[in-house]
């Protein structure tokens, strides 16, 4: 499939230090974000988060994601932080995401072996901005490096997705060819290893050059 002019989007995740804020802006990401997720290893306090948005460069959003996070927290979160949009990947439904006023991501586990049906999942969440496909399985947190077939990844999306799960450097330019997302989005895959939370910068730049050779392809 040609694509001219395509520009897959790249999402940043678990930032939790301005310095890696400041250059996945400089490498031209579209989105950083940070986990709010209770049990997460990167998880940030809000007024951490807060600050780190400061290091944001023009034009690059933040997003802020939660995993059965209490409704006041979120609420808390998008007054302090002002994140562009919220991610969910817990078991909140259409209503619960909508309520917050800002436009949202649904992260779907892919790790369970189930077919996805895109039309179920469309009218469970219509509100929904975009899909997040991600490699856990149903109920478990995310940002662990789980890969999962691509090729579940269903035809018939008619709104945006964005690949998630065990991206790196070394596959994502094979995972942007093979399912052609609107976006991918990556943690663990650039980090230091061992060291979550922790951003590689090399790692980094070079998980984008592959993004970018991928779209040239
Ligand atoms: O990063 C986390 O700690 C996290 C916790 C709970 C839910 C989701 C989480 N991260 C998301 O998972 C994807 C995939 O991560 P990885 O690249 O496989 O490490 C990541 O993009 C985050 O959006």
């Amino acid at each position: 499939m040609s694509r001219p002019l395509y520009r897959t989007r790249v999402k940043f995740c678990g930032l939790t230090r301005p310095g890696d804020v400041r250059l996945a802006g400089e490498l031209g990401v579209d989105a950083v974000g940070f986990v709010f997720a209770p049990a997460s290893r990167r998880r940030v306090e809000i007024d951490a988060a807060a600050a780190m948005t400061h290091a944001l460069a023009p034009l690059v959003d933040s997003v802020a994601l939660f995993m059965d996070n209490a409704a006041d927290e979120v609420r808390e979160v998008v007054r302090q932080v002002k994140p562009a949009l919220l991610q969910f990947h817990g078991n909140e439904d259409d209503a619960f995401c909508r309520s917050f006023g800002v436009a949202y991501i649904k992260a779907v586990p892919m790790g369970g072996g189930d077919a996805l049906d895109p039309l179920s999942l469309h009218s469970r969440y219509p509100a929904a901005s975009a899909f997040l496909l991600d490699g856990h399985a149903p109920g478990a947190a995310g940002g662990e490096g789980h890969l999962f077939d691509w090729a579940s990844v269903p035809k018939g999306m008619t709104k945006p997705f964005l690949l998630a799960g065990g991206l790196t450097p070394d596959n994502v330019f094979d995972a942007v060819v093979a399912t052609l997302p609107w976006g991918v989005d990556v943690s663990s895959g650039i980090e230091v290893e061992g060291d979550p939370g922790v951003k590689d910068g090399a790692r980094m730049r070079r998980f984008v050059e592959e993004v970018r050779r991928a779209d040239c392809d």
